[in-house]
């Protein structure tokens, strides 16, 4: 009998350290929680490597910021990849997370070790050399997946994540290194388009230059080249995964698209969120399905920290960064409305100037029933989803949202644009409120559904239930990219 059940064992560790040893994925990107992120893809570079870990042997590139220099003054160096055309040389470090997740990080300190975000100045200005800045992330990432970095370790499936690392597929393409490459598109409306003047810069060559390759109405694009060149393409959802081949939605690359989509290299694949947010692990009290009591002391502490007058009305929120995308300008029209019924808002994020100053200056208009806090503080926004009953997400396009998926987990119901991963993760009167096109007038008609509801008790506690139950879990998109890696020939 122990023989027995040693032997069962021991094939299974056999055959999942066989899987391991398989699928060894290299997954770049430009951001992570762990360190610094500017949105979602930080959220989603964190959570899916380490979901996928059960699964194959994967392992993070990222550009050696400020952030992560700071945390490893002393990282191990492993390698150094000489300059190429305009592109500084640079060496890979490599770090290893508490829970095991290994980071090999781009050092380039001349072009990532910087004051502002990945991708601005303080003030909010692209940084003039993001072509070179992530050209060199991609073309390190090539040089390790073509097993030319002098690493230990060399992947058979490079997974990249938007424009930042999607000149990779081409450096490989260019260089005749052959290994399958997954492009996932988290937002295409960021392209990385720059002036065709770069090629000999950036180590592209002229040939490249053409329709059937990175040239997009006469400019050089980083997202192109990674739809062209890279082996299959997701996005975030199924629903983004068709909008993306129309006209409307394809942002003049749905062409391109359409032929991966008919050619069966488009697949959408939901994001999900971790467990590190359940309720019991988010909020100083844990926040039980049916404990509204505690909800409600909770958005008490939300209207404080905002400066609102005490209400008995509901409380609407956003999360979001501030930026035409989201909707902001349909939130800033139908903001008067909705405190004439009643309704408060509270607003934390920080975007487009534009935006920003108009919010502040709605709150100062209604300084009882509208908070705005420009900036990000993830415990805030926590506590906004958990003492919130709605959460307003009115985007023009959303390639998947995951504050609408931490909304329901808190039983914050949310009133969202019925496209792309909202119309996938929102069931409209079950679990939020959806509205078809982003339209004043059609916008408000599901905020008055939302109010509707609000005036009954037993149907807003039904829903909350309802939201607060629904399963959005990693585990079964790892399961999803590990089919797709495994379909491409990984291993
Ligand atoms: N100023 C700020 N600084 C830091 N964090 C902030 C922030 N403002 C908001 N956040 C946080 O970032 C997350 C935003 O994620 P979203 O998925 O909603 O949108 P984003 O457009 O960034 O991501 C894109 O990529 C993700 C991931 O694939 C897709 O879900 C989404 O549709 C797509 O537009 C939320 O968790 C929010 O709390």
């Amino acid at each position: 009998m122990t023989a027995l059940t040693d032997e069962v064992l021991a094939d299974e560790i056999r055959q999942l350290s066989d899987q391991a040893a398989q699928g060894r994925i290299l997954y770049v990107t430009s951001e992570i929680e762990d360190y610094v992120k500017t949105g979602g893809l930080g959220e989603v570079s964190a959570a899916l490597p380490r979901t996928l870990l059960k699964l194959c042997d994967i392992r993070v590139l990222l550009p050696g910021y400020r952030e992560v220099l700071a945390r490893h003054p002393a990282m191990e160096i492993l390698a150094h990849l000489p300059a190429a055309a305009g592109l500084p040389a640079c060496s890979i470090g490599r770090v290893q997370a508490p829970d095991g997740l290994i980071l090999y990080i781009v050092r380039c300190d001349e072009l990532y070790t910087r004051d502002g975000t990945p991708y601005q100045d303080s003030e909010g200005r692209d940084w003039q050399d993001n072509d070179i800045r992530f050209a060199r992330l991609s073309l390190a990432a090539a040089e390790i997946g073509g097993g030319l970095s002098g690493l230990e370790w060399t992947p058979n499936f490079v997974h990249l994540n938007d424009w930042p690392s999607a000149l990779t597929s081409g450096y490989l393409n260019w260089r005749g290194i052959n290994i399958p490459t997954m492009l996932t598109i988290h937002n295409l409306a960021y392209q990385g388009l720059f002036d065709y003047q770069r090629l000999r810069t950036l180590d592209i060559p002229q040939e490249a230059f053409q329709v059937e390759g990175v040239e997009f109405y006469g400019r050089l694009s980083f997202l192109k080249a990674g739809i062209f060149y890279a082996s299959h393409i997701t996005t975030v959802s199924s629903t983004y995964a068709e909008e993306i081949t129309s006209p409307e939605f394809g942002c003049g690359l749905d062409g391109l698209l359409r032929k991966r989509a008919q050619e069966g290299r488009l697949s959408g694949i939901l994001n999900g969120i971790d467990e590190s947010w359940e309720p019991k692990q988010r909020a100083g009290k844990p926040l039980r399905v049916g404990d509204w009591a505690s909800k409600r002391r909770t958005a008490s502490r939300v209207r404080q920290s905002f400066g609102l007058a005490v209400s008995e009305g509901p409380l609407f929120a956003i999360v979001s960064r501030l930026v035409h995308q989201k909707g902001v300008d349909l939130v800033l029209e139908a903001a008067d409305r909705l405190v004439e019924q009643g309704g408060q808002l509270v607003v934390t994020g920080r975007g487009e100037p534009q935006f920003e100053a108009a919010l502040k200056e709605l709150a100062t208009r209604h300084p009882k029933h509208v908070g705005v806090k420009i900036g990000f503080q993830q415990h805030e926004a926590t506590r906004m989803f958990a003492g919130s009953d709605f959460l307003l997400m009115p985007s023009r396009f959303e390639p998947c949202g995951l504050s609408q998926m931490y909304a329901q987990r808190f039983g914050s119901l949310p009133i969202a644009h019925k496209t792309g991963g909202l119309a996938d993760t929102i069931e409209d009167g079950q679990t939020g409120f959806l509205f078809a096109g982003p339209t004043l007038p059609s916008f408000f008609e599901a905020i008055k559904r939302g109010l509707d509801t609000f005036a009954s008790s037993r149907r807003l506690n039904k829903m909350r239930r309802q939201a607060m139950t629904r399963s959005f879990s990693w585990q079964q998109s790892a399961l999803r990219y590990q089919e797709i890696y495994n379909m491409e020939g990984c291993g």
